[in-house]
């Protein structure tokens, strides 16, 4: 009988990175089916190649990546096949409407709209006019309504509004509830720890720290002064160059 709790996908001392220089290294993760996981971490800690190297964009320099309990490397199309979603920047097509980039998603406008309803007065809105927020809810429609099992995502709230946010991050959370993994690369901490399962913080492409939410809470204010004191650094750097 299959183990519908093993994870959906697996890194295991994983190191990735470009040309022969590793940004993420000796990392251990993994996602299982009704998770949603939090990578969090400062600006260039190797969250976006960690999302990389596990959706199959990017080959491991050393470690394994399994996905569906398979090791070996296989190309993003083809594991999109087999139910990884990956939401980056803003995917839409910006000269179709809504309605289109549904359909040339394949998802049916009705169960978007179930999804967010308030994408409906906007279905014959062309989606380079859409809010930020309604970019984001059509991005994650034709992500979810595909009924993926393991969501990738970057960043789904870059600069949106706090209420925005909370949408995006109940509707992963509602489709986690239904089984879906996540993995979310999130910058409103303490947003995403209200609905994660459990979280990875990532430092200079490291894992220094892992837990539930309810146990890092108590290291909240030293994760969050990790990505100040990244800003005041590279402010610093700046000043001097
Ligand atoms: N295509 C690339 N080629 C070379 N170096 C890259 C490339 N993409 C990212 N990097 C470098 O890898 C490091 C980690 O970047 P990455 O985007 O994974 O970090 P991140 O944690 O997602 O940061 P951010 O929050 O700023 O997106 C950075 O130093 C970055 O400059």
């Amino acid at each position: 009988m299959p183990d519908t709790d093993a994870p959906l996908i697996e890194a295991r001392s994983l190191s990735a990175g470009y040309g022969s220089q590793p940004v993420v290294r000796d990392l251990d993760l993994e996602v299982r089916p009704g998770e949603v996981v939090a990578l969090l971490g400062p600006n260039g800690a190797g969250k976006t190649t960690t999302l990389r190297a596990l959706s199959g964009s990017l080959a491991p320099m050393g470690g394994e990546v399994r996905w569906l309990g398979e090791p070996g490397r296989s190309p993003l199309h083809r594991r999109a096949r087999q139910g990884l979603a990956y939401v980056g920047e803003r995917a839409v097509f910006t000269r179709l409407d809504t309605a289109d980039n549904l359909r040339v998603g394949r998802v049916r406008s009705q169960q978007a709209l179930e999804l967010f309803p308030e994408l409906e007065k906007r279905l014959r809105t062309g989606a380079g006019m859409l809010s930020g927020g309604e970019q984001q809810m059509l991005s994650l429609a034709r992500a979810l309504c595909r009924a993926p099992k393991l969501l990738l995502a970057d960043e789904l709230s870059l600069g949106l509004a706090p209420l925005v946010v909370d949408r995006l991050l109940r509707a992963v959370r509602e489709a986690a509830d239904r089984g879906l993994g996540a993995l979310l690369v999130e910058q409103h901490v303490r947003k995403v720890l209200d609905i994660a399962d459990r979280v990875y913080v990532l430092h200079r492409g490291r894992v220094t720290m892992t837990g539930t939410p309810k146990e890092l809470r108590g290291n909240l204010d030293a994760i969050e002064s990790s990505y100040l004191a990244q800003t005041t650094a590279e402010k610093t750097t700046y000043a001097t160059d």
